[in-house]
């Protein structure tokens, strides 16, 4: 599948700060993408070097095969950018500030008001289409720039944290026009800190943290790496259980408290139905099964907490 966004050893330094340190990655055309990474990650900066916003200090990034910084404007009308900050003209009308950045980007006057129309709709303020962007409640300023994100009609949509502080409700409807983007061909980059929102969302997540990639994964690969605990209830507190580790290397952990058991395994939804047959072949009665798989944001704490470690004790010996 051809790439929207090639990225080759990027590297962005602020002084002594590598914010960027050697990035590598490919983001497939019409994929759901998720950037992951604590604070200070680099997240924003690799963002803005896509975007123009920042000079890269070395390495490739091209969207789409043009180069962000060669081919600047071919890159740039391809992108639909919501950024973290909200950087809008608060002056004018929100329907007028549309208008101005698709004539901006080419878009001749009678397009350009059919399409602010269309997005305001989209993104459910079309209402509130002469009030200024200071006058707009938090969320709808949410709403406003996914709006001016998508008046270029963009190929690859740019979603910085874009549910930051908003709440359920608004969530779920940004989740669902998004995706609907997605399933029309738009290719989704999207940052949040929400992992919960990335676990659901995207079909494949990047995890950066001290500007580098640690991971390219489908959340599910990631989380096939977790524990899951596979927990039954039994009718009688059985005085011994079957030896579920010694059979099955992916048990790495069998608990009994009464008439509760839990086995901690990797693929916990695979190594089950084994539980339950050799439970029931030892001749217990099993009255409840339920198997809670890892979270992506388990993983993905362990994994950069690891990282930090690393990095601490290479410090320590230095
Ligand atoms: N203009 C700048 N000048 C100096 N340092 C900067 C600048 N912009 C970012 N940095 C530094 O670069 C590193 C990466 O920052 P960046 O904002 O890209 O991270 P992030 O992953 O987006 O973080 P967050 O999740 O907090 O938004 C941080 O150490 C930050 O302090």
């Amino acid at each position: 599948m051809a790439s929207a966004i090639t990225i080759r050893d990027l590297r962005k330094s602020y002084g002594d700060v590598q914010a960027l340190d050697g990035v590598d990655l490919d983001v497939p055309e019409g994929s759901f993408f998720g950037l992951l990474g604590p604070n200070g990650a680099g997240k924003t900066t690799f963002i803005n070097v896509l975007v123009g916003l920042v000079r890269k200090s070395g390495g490739r990034a091209e969207v789409f095969g043009h180069d962000v910084e060669d081919d600047y404007r071919e890159a740039r009308d391809r992108i639909g950018l919501a950024p973290q900050e909200f950087n809008v003209d608060r002056f004018f009308p929100i329907r007028e500030v549309l208008v101005t950045k698709a004539g901006y980007h080419g878009v001749p006057a009678d397009e350009a008001r059919e399409r602010a129309d269309e997005v305001l709709k989209r993104v459910g303020i079309y209402d509130k289409r002469d009030t200024r962007f200071d006058w707009l409640s938090g969320g709808m300023k949410r709403r406003f720039v996914l709006a001016r994100a998508l008046i270029t009609d963009p190929d690859l949509l740019i979603l910085d944290e874009p549910t930051a502080g908003v709440d359920v409700q608004l969530r779920h409807e940004l989740w669902e026009t998004i995706t609907e983007l997605n399933d029309s061909g738009t290719t989704i980059l999207l940052t949040t800190h929400y992992i919960e929102e990335a676990e659901r969302l995207c079909d494949e997540v990047a995890i950066l943290d001290s500007g580098r990639v640690l991971e390219v994964a489908s959340p599910d690969e990631l989380m096939d790496r977790g524990t899951d605990d596979i927990v039954v209830t039994l009718r009688d507190a059985p005085t011994a259980v079957p030896d579920f580790a010694a059979e099955d290397d992916r048990v790495e952990a069998v608990e009994l408290d009464g008439t509760r058991l839990v086995v901690t395994a990797r693929e916990g939804g695979l190594v089950a139905p084994d539980v339950v047959r050799r439970l029931d072949a030892a001749g217990h009665e099993l009255v409840d099964l339920e198997i809670s798989r890892t979270s992506l944001e388990e993983v993905f704490v362990e994994m950069t907490r690891a990282e930090e470690e690393g990095r601490a004790t290479m410090e320590v010996g230095q």
